[in-house]
């Protein structure tokens, strides 16, 4: 994989799928449809998906590509792949709370090792450079030229007073529970994988996953957040969460700093 350019087409897509999304978002009504999963799907979804995918195999022909929305490529069986979320908490989107995400991620040998996640209502956006480690770059946005970058890190955590962060629209007992273990100081819920970096920038020390999540919603987040120093665990297993699994997905997961004292289940 070309590296640099990787990082140019990944920055520039999730901008054009962002504005796009923006597009939808600010106009007076969507139509919001039902997937055979029950979860909602807007236009916005669909028209980002399109964009970034001919995207994609423009720049990178060989290479295989798995997103959310087009259920012919969820049969791919390559170690080496991008995966796209064009719009991660389409929830947050329908119930305009802006917390959504247009993610694009790259995975080797079942690592997600590169990505971007772009927040277009918050005008926030993560990403990896080609070096592998991890920026937010401050709006407004040039698609043509990256502005001005700095470098995310995980915060050193305090186990006496731990920030947590879980899902907004998707939380549950067990995941109550497990923060009970902890001792936090404070809790913030967030949608989509903003989660990812907001671990990724220290602003939360844990983020426990206890739910249903598929590799498109973790991969990008989970490249910023490693390239920022932290860590993305299988729940059960403890062991890094890894991607190009059967069925493209997850098991329960915890985000963290290295430096949070991990509690077991
Ligand atoms: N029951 C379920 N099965 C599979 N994925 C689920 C799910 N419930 C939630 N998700 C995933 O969680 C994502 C939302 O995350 P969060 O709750 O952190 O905002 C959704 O992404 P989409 O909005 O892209 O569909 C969806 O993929
Ligand atoms: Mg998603």
């Amino acid at each position: 994989m070309d590296y640099v350019k990787l990082e140019t087409v990944m920055r520039r897509l999730a901008l054009e799928a962002g504005d796009k999304i923006m597009e939808i978002y600010n106009s007076d009504d969507f139509e919001v449809k039902s997937k055979s999963d029950s979860s909602p799907v807007t236009e916005a979804d669909e028209a980002a998906d399109a964009l970034i995918s001919a995207g994609l195999r423009a720049a990178f022909p060989d290479v295989a590509l798995v997103t959310e929305e087009q259920a012919a490529t969820h049969g791919e069986s390559a170690m080496d792949f991008l995966i796209v979320d064009p719009l991660d908490g389409t929830k947050e989107f329908v119930n305009r709370r802006g917390d959504f995400t247009v993610n694009i991620a790259w995975v080797e040998n079942g690592v997600p090792v590169r990505g971007v996640v772009y927040a277009p209502a918050k005008d926030r956006m993560f990403y990896t450079l080609a070096d592998g480690s991890s920026v937010e770059e401050t709006a407004p946005f040039d698609k043509d030229k990256p502005g001005a970058l700095t470098p995310i890190r995980v915060a050193e955590a305090d186990n006496a007073a731990l920030m947590v962060v879980a899902s907004k629209s998707h939380r549950d007992q067990a995941t109550d529970d497990y923060i009970g273990k902890y001792a936090t100081k404070d809790m913030k819920s967030a949608g989509s994988s903003l989660k990812f970096c907001l671990v990724a920038t220290g602003e939360a020390d844990l983020y426990p996953r206890l739910g249903r999540t598929m590799e498109w919603d973790t991969a990008a987040g989970h490249a910023v957040v490693t390239g920022a120093g932290g860590k993305v665990l299988n729940f059960d297993t403890m062991e890094p969460l890894a991607y190009g699994k059967d069925g493209f997905a997850n098991p329960f997961f915890i985000v963290c700093s290295p430096s949070v004292e991990l509690k077991s289940a």
